[in-house]
Protein backbone atom coordinates (compact mmCIF):
# COMPACT_ATOMS: atom_id res chain seq x y z
CA UNK A 1 0.00 0.00 0.00
CA UNK A 2 1.40 3.37 -0.68
CA UNK A 3 1.89 5.59 1.70
CA UNK A 4 -1.54 7.66 2.35
CA UNK A 5 -3.60 4.69 -0.02
CA UNK A 6 -6.84 4.81 2.03
CA UNK A 7 -7.48 1.03 3.19
CA UNK A 8 -10.61 -0.62 1.56
CA UNK A 9 -12.19 -1.84 5.27
CA UNK A 10 -15.57 -2.89 5.17
CA UNK A 11 -16.85 -2.77 9.15
CA UNK A 12 -20.09 -4.99 10.06
CA UNK A 13 -21.44 -4.86 13.84
CA UNK A 14 -21.28 -8.79 14.06
CA UNK A 15 -20.27 -11.47 12.30
CA UNK A 16 -23.74 -13.38 11.59
CA UNK A 17 -24.25 -9.24 9.89
CA UNK A 18 -20.99 -9.81 7.50
CA UNK A 19 -20.77 -13.97 6.70
CA UNK A 20 -23.80 -13.57 4.18
CA UNK A 21 -23.24 -10.17 2.83
CA UNK A 22 -19.24 -11.54 1.93
CA UNK A 23 -21.18 -14.41 0.41
CA UNK A 24 -23.14 -12.31 -1.78
CA UNK A 25 -20.04 -10.20 -2.63
CA UNK A 26 -18.02 -13.47 -3.61
CA UNK A 27 -20.80 -15.15 -5.29
CA UNK A 28 -21.69 -11.59 -7.73
CA UNK A 29 -17.32 -11.59 -8.64
CA UNK A 30 -17.64 -15.25 -9.28
CA UNK A 31 -20.63 -14.87 -11.47
CA UNK A 32 -18.52 -11.64 -13.03
CA UNK A 33 -15.48 -13.84 -13.53
CA UNK A 34 -17.71 -16.53 -15.04
CA UNK A 35 -18.77 -14.13 -17.87
CA UNK A 36 -15.23 -13.57 -19.04
CA UNK A 37 -13.83 -17.19 -18.55
CA UNK A 38 -14.38 -20.73 -19.63
CA UNK A 39 -13.08 -22.24 -16.31
CA UNK A 40 -12.34 -20.11 -12.92
CA UNK A 41 -10.30 -20.17 -10.16
CA UNK A 42 -11.71 -19.07 -6.69
CA UNK A 43 -9.01 -19.34 -3.77
CA UNK A 44 -10.05 -20.12 -0.43
CA UNK A 45 -8.76 -19.82 3.59
CA UNK A 46 -8.70 -22.38 6.26
CA UNK A 47 -9.01 -21.61 9.62
CA UNK A 48 -11.54 -20.48 12.47
CA UNK A 49 -12.79 -17.62 10.68
CA UNK A 50 -14.53 -18.61 6.76
CA UNK A 51 -17.07 -21.44 7.65
CA UNK A 52 -19.87 -19.44 8.02
CA UNK A 53 -19.44 -17.76 4.01
CA UNK A 54 -18.88 -21.33 3.01
CA UNK A 55 -22.28 -22.06 4.59
CA UNK A 56 -23.88 -19.34 2.69
CA UNK A 57 -22.19 -19.26 -0.66
CA UNK A 58 -22.73 -23.40 -0.98
CA UNK A 59 -25.66 -22.38 -1.73
CA UNK A 60 -25.17 -19.80 -4.45
CA UNK A 61 -26.87 -20.28 -7.78
CA UNK A 62 -23.99 -19.76 -10.24
CA UNK A 63 -22.41 -22.30 -12.58
CA UNK A 64 -20.18 -24.28 -9.89
CA UNK A 65 -19.33 -26.91 -12.75
CA UNK A 66 -17.15 -24.03 -14.24
CA UNK A 67 -15.01 -23.50 -10.65
CA UNK A 68 -11.92 -24.79 -9.86
CA UNK A 69 -11.52 -24.23 -5.85
CA UNK A 70 -7.96 -24.43 -4.31
CA UNK A 71 -6.38 -23.32 -1.30
CA UNK A 72 -4.75 -20.39 -0.04
CA UNK A 73 -2.53 -22.87 1.56
CA UNK A 74 -2.83 -26.31 3.61
CA UNK A 75 -1.25 -27.42 7.11
CA UNK A 76 0.81 -30.65 5.95
CA UNK A 77 -1.97 -33.02 7.38
CA UNK A 78 -3.87 -35.53 5.66
CA UNK A 79 -7.59 -34.64 5.36
CA UNK A 80 -8.55 -37.07 8.64
CA UNK A 81 -6.94 -34.25 10.49
CA UNK A 82 -9.27 -32.15 12.20
CA UNK A 83 -6.50 -29.39 11.22
CA UNK A 84 -6.99 -29.69 7.62
CA UNK A 85 -7.96 -27.15 5.53
CA UNK A 86 -9.20 -28.99 2.43
CA UNK A 87 -11.44 -31.28 5.41
CA UNK A 88 -12.92 -27.62 5.80
CA UNK A 89 -13.52 -27.30 2.65
CA UNK A 90 -14.79 -30.51 1.47
CA UNK A 91 -17.45 -30.34 4.57
CA UNK A 92 -18.80 -26.62 4.41
CA UNK A 93 -18.03 -25.54 1.21
CA UNK A 94 -18.46 -28.39 -1.43
CA UNK A 95 -21.95 -29.29 -0.54
CA UNK A 96 -25.32 -27.87 -1.82
CA UNK A 97 -24.65 -26.30 -5.08
CA UNK A 98 -21.20 -26.00 -4.89
CA UNK A 99 -20.51 -29.82 -4.70
CA UNK A 100 -20.35 -29.24 -8.15
CA UNK A 101 -17.03 -27.46 -8.29
CA UNK A 102 -13.63 -29.09 -9.30
CA UNK A 103 -11.33 -29.00 -5.90
CA UNK A 104 -7.57 -29.43 -6.22
CA UNK A 105 -6.27 -30.05 -2.24
CA UNK A 106 -2.70 -29.94 -1.81
CA UNK A 107 -2.19 -32.25 0.26
CA UNK A 108 -0.72 -35.82 -1.10
CA UNK A 109 -0.15 -38.84 1.24
CA UNK A 110 3.23 -40.58 1.79
CA UNK A 111 4.86 -37.70 -0.25
CA UNK A 112 7.94 -35.14 0.98
CA UNK A 113 6.16 -31.40 1.41
CA UNK A 114 9.10 -30.11 -1.19
CA UNK A 115 8.04 -32.86 -3.87
CA UNK A 116 4.55 -32.10 -3.36
CA UNK A 117 4.97 -28.41 -3.64
CA UNK A 118 6.50 -29.15 -7.17
CA UNK A 119 4.11 -31.54 -8.38
CA UNK A 120 0.92 -29.05 -7.03
CA UNK A 121 2.60 -26.27 -9.03
CA UNK A 122 2.52 -27.61 -11.96
CA UNK A 123 -1.40 -28.61 -11.24
CA UNK A 124 -2.01 -25.03 -10.56
CA UNK A 125 -0.01 -23.55 -13.28
CA UNK A 126 -3.54 -25.42 -15.57
CA UNK A 127 -5.93 -23.18 -12.81
CA UNK A 128 -4.27 -19.72 -12.26
CA UNK A 129 -4.45 -16.89 -11.99
CA UNK A 130 -7.11 -16.81 -8.98
CA UNK A 131 -10.07 -14.74 -10.27
CA UNK A 132 -11.52 -14.55 -7.00
CA UNK A 133 -9.53 -14.96 -3.49
CA UNK A 134 -10.67 -15.10 0.23
CA UNK A 135 -8.26 -14.42 2.45
CA UNK A 136 -7.89 -15.10 6.48
CA UNK A 137 -5.54 -13.27 8.57
CA UNK A 138 -3.88 -13.88 12.16
CA UNK A 139 -3.76 -11.79 15.18
CA UNK A 140 0.07 -12.12 14.38
CA UNK A 141 -0.38 -10.37 11.13
CA UNK A 142 0.24 -13.80 8.47
CA UNK A 143 -2.11 -14.48 5.77
CA UNK A 144 -2.32 -17.41 3.46
CA UNK A 145 0.74 -19.66 5.60
CA UNK A 146 3.39 -16.65 4.53
CA UNK A 147 4.08 -16.12 8.63
CA UNK A 148 6.50 -13.49 10.07
CA UNK A 149 9.60 -14.88 10.76
CA UNK A 150 8.34 -18.50 8.68
CA UNK A 151 11.23 -20.44 7.00
CA UNK A 152 10.53 -20.06 3.45
CA UNK A 153 9.07 -16.24 4.37
CA UNK A 154 11.77 -14.48 2.34
CA UNK A 155 11.33 -17.11 -0.91
CA UNK A 156 7.64 -16.94 -1.02
CA UNK A 157 7.74 -13.33 -0.50
CA UNK A 158 9.96 -12.78 -3.58
CA UNK A 159 8.34 -10.97 -6.96
CA UNK A 160 9.94 -14.55 -9.13
CA UNK A 161 8.40 -17.06 -6.51
CA UNK A 162 7.29 -19.82 -7.47
CA UNK A 163 3.54 -20.63 -7.28
CA UNK A 164 3.68 -22.41 -3.87
CA UNK A 165 6.20 -22.74 -1.23
CA UNK A 166 6.68 -24.86 2.23
CA UNK A 167 6.96 -22.86 4.79
CA UNK A 168 7.41 -23.99 8.52
CA UNK A 169 6.78 -21.81 11.40
CA UNK A 170 8.56 -21.70 14.74
CA UNK A 171 7.13 -23.45 17.65
CA UNK A 172 4.62 -25.19 15.20
CA UNK A 173 5.30 -28.87 14.48
CA UNK A 174 3.15 -29.01 11.21
CA UNK A 175 4.86 -27.49 8.37
CA UNK A 176 2.51 -25.84 5.63
CA UNK A 177 2.25 -25.09 1.83
CA UNK A 178 1.50 -21.54 1.12
CA UNK A 179 0.31 -19.79 -2.00
CA UNK A 180 3.45 -16.97 -2.52
CA UNK A 181 2.70 -13.86 -2.78
CA UNK A 182 2.84 -13.20 -6.71
CA UNK A 183 -0.09 -15.43 -6.40
CA UNK A 184 -1.93 -13.61 -4.08
CA UNK A 185 -1.07 -10.03 -5.47
CA UNK A 186 -2.05 -10.49 -9.17
CA UNK A 187 -5.84 -12.60 -8.29
CA UNK A 188 -8.77 -10.73 -10.09
CA UNK A 189 -10.21 -10.06 -7.04
CA UNK A 190 -9.69 -9.96 -3.53
CA UNK A 191 -11.08 -10.43 0.27
CA UNK A 192 -10.11 -10.50 3.49
CA UNK A 193 -12.28 -11.62 6.29
CA UNK A 194 -11.52 -10.81 9.67
CA UNK A 195 -13.42 -10.68 13.01
CA UNK A 196 -12.21 -9.13 16.48
CA UNK A 197 -10.33 -6.18 18.00
CA UNK A 198 -7.16 -7.88 17.98
CA UNK A 199 -7.11 -8.23 14.23
CA UNK A 200 -8.77 -4.59 13.75
CA UNK A 201 -5.65 -3.44 15.87
CA UNK A 202 -3.27 -5.99 13.20
CA UNK A 203 -4.09 -4.33 10.54
CA UNK A 204 -3.55 -0.96 11.19
CA UNK A 205 -0.23 -1.84 12.43
CA UNK A 206 0.47 -4.23 9.02
CA UNK A 207 -0.05 -0.93 6.88
CA UNK A 208 2.91 0.90 8.95
CA UNK A 209 5.23 -2.48 8.72
CA UNK A 210 7.25 -3.97 5.77
CA UNK A 211 5.93 -6.96 4.62
CA UNK A 212 8.46 -9.44 6.01
CA UNK A 213 7.03 -8.79 9.30
CA UNK A 214 3.48 -8.63 8.74
CA UNK A 215 2.78 -10.44 5.48
CA UNK A 216 -1.03 -9.25 4.83
CA UNK A 217 0.61 -6.28 3.62
CA UNK A 218 0.81 -7.71 0.36
CA UNK A 219 -2.54 -7.75 -0.55
CA UNK A 220 -3.67 -4.51 1.62
CA UNK A 221 -3.17 -2.27 -1.31
CA UNK A 222 -5.83 -4.70 -3.93
CA UNK A 223 -7.70 -6.12 -1.13
CA UNK A 224 -11.49 -5.38 0.41
CA UNK A 225 -11.05 -5.82 4.19
CA UNK A 226 -14.35 -7.16 5.79
CA UNK A 227 -14.29 -6.90 9.20
CA UNK A 228 -16.82 -7.25 12.46
CA UNK A 229 -16.12 -6.53 15.68
CA UNK A 230 -18.39 -9.44 17.27
O1 LIG B 1 -3.47 -21.07 9.78
C1 LIG B 1 -4.26 -20.42 9.11
O2 LIG B 1 -4.65 -19.23 9.58
C2 LIG B 1 -5.32 -18.26 8.77
C3 LIG B 1 -6.21 -17.45 9.73
O3 LIG B 1 -7.05 -18.38 10.41
P1 LIG B 1 -8.12 -17.97 11.51
O4 LIG B 1 -8.37 -19.23 12.28
O5 LIG B 1 -7.50 -16.89 12.36
O6 LIG B 1 -9.32 -17.49 10.77
C4 LIG B 1 -6.09 -18.89 7.63
O7 LIG B 1 -6.55 -17.90 6.77
C5 LIG B 1 -5.21 -19.90 6.92
O8 LIG B 1 -5.87 -20.45 5.81
C6 LIG B 1 -4.87 -20.99 7.90
O9 LIG B 1 -4.08 -22.02 7.33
Amino acid sequence: MAAGDPMKLVEYTTSSEMMPQVAKALATELEQALKVREKICFAVPGGSTPGPVFDTLSTAEIDWARVNIILTDERWVPESDAQSNAALIRKRLLVNNAAAASFAPFFIEDTEIATAAALRSAQLSQLLPVDVLLLGMGADMHTASLFPGAQGLDAALATDAPMLLAVSVEGQQIRRLTLTAPVLRNAGSTHVLITGAEKRAAVARAATLPEAQAPIRTVLDTATLHWSAQ
